[in-house]
């Protein structure tokens, strides 16, 4: 079936920032006379195969506040129910997909973008995408949220406090920024943007964080509780 023309052309404004060319190349159409391809087997009969519903969990928070450990606990668990689920991790595809990308604003905007439409594909797919990524900017995502429809976009903010996060250092990351040696640093020289208006919200309790299979279970149950984990 041949459907929908793709809009092509007009470019919607100025993007910001000095890396100009990356972004124009990558968000104003280049293509015209394209055309949507529906296939006869869709979202509904995969989801049906697969007894649950595609959905992206979309982990965001300060490096070292525990999105790559609740993504994979998370994973797991919902492994061992039986649900199919893929982790799309920051530091990972910055191996691939997105190494041609570094840290700059306009960077991490083009970074989220790709993986905003990588984890909606795997949601179409009809699996649990966890996508983890630190994400600093609220715009960007929310430029992802509004890719996904009827509340599939699960927005989890893993809200520790910065001096946790350094405290724990695990890549020597905070240590070098602290001493100049990186610059851009998200929460040390560079912005972090909290949600405003998260699903799951985690954080310390008496400066304690709640351990892992804590947070996978929080998670689990928010979808358990929206219908995800069944046809
Ligand atoms: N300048 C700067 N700021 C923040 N993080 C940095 C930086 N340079 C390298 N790293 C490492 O890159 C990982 C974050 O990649 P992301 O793709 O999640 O970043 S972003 O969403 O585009 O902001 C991040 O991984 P996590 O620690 O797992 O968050 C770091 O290991
Ligand atoms: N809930 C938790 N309780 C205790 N330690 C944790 C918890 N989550 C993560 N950690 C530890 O904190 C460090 C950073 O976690 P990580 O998942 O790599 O964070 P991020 O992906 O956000 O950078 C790791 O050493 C990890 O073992």
């Amino acid at each position: 079936m041949r459907g929908r023309p793709v809009e092509c052309g007009a470019h919607r404004g100025q993007p910001r920032g000095e890396n100009r060319a990356l972004e124009m190349s990558s968000t104003v159409p280049k293509s015209s006379n394209i055309f949507w391809h529906d296939c006869p087997v869709g979202k509904t009969d995969r989801q049906n195969l697969l007894k649950q519903k595609g959905c992206v969990v979309w982990i965001t928070g300060l490096s070292g506040s525990g999105k790559s450990t609740l993504a994979c606990t998370l994973g797991r668990e919902l492994h061992t129910r039986g649900k199919l689920a893929y982790v799309l991790d920051g530091d990972n595809l910055r191996h691939g997909l997105n190494k041609d990308l570094g840290f700059a604003a306009e960077d991490r905007a083009e970074n989220i973008r790709r993986v905003g439409e990588v984890a909606k594909l795997f949601a179409d797919a009809g699996l649990v995408c966890i996508a983890s990524f630190i994400s600093p900017y609220r715009r960007d995502r929310e430029s992802c949220r509004a890719l996904l429809s009827d509340g599939s976009f699960i927005e989890v903010f893993l809200n520790m406090s910065l001096e946790l996060c350094e405290a724990r250092d695990p890549k020597g990351l905070y240590k070098l920024a602290r001493a100049g040696k990186i610059k851009g640093f998200t929460g040390i020289d560079d912005p972090y943007e909290a949600p405003l208006n998260c699903e799951i919200e985690i954080k310390e309790v008496d400066g304690v964080c709640p351990s892992p299979s804590d947070m996978a279970a929080q998670v689990i149950t928010y979808l358990e509780d929206k219908g995800f984990l069944h046809e």
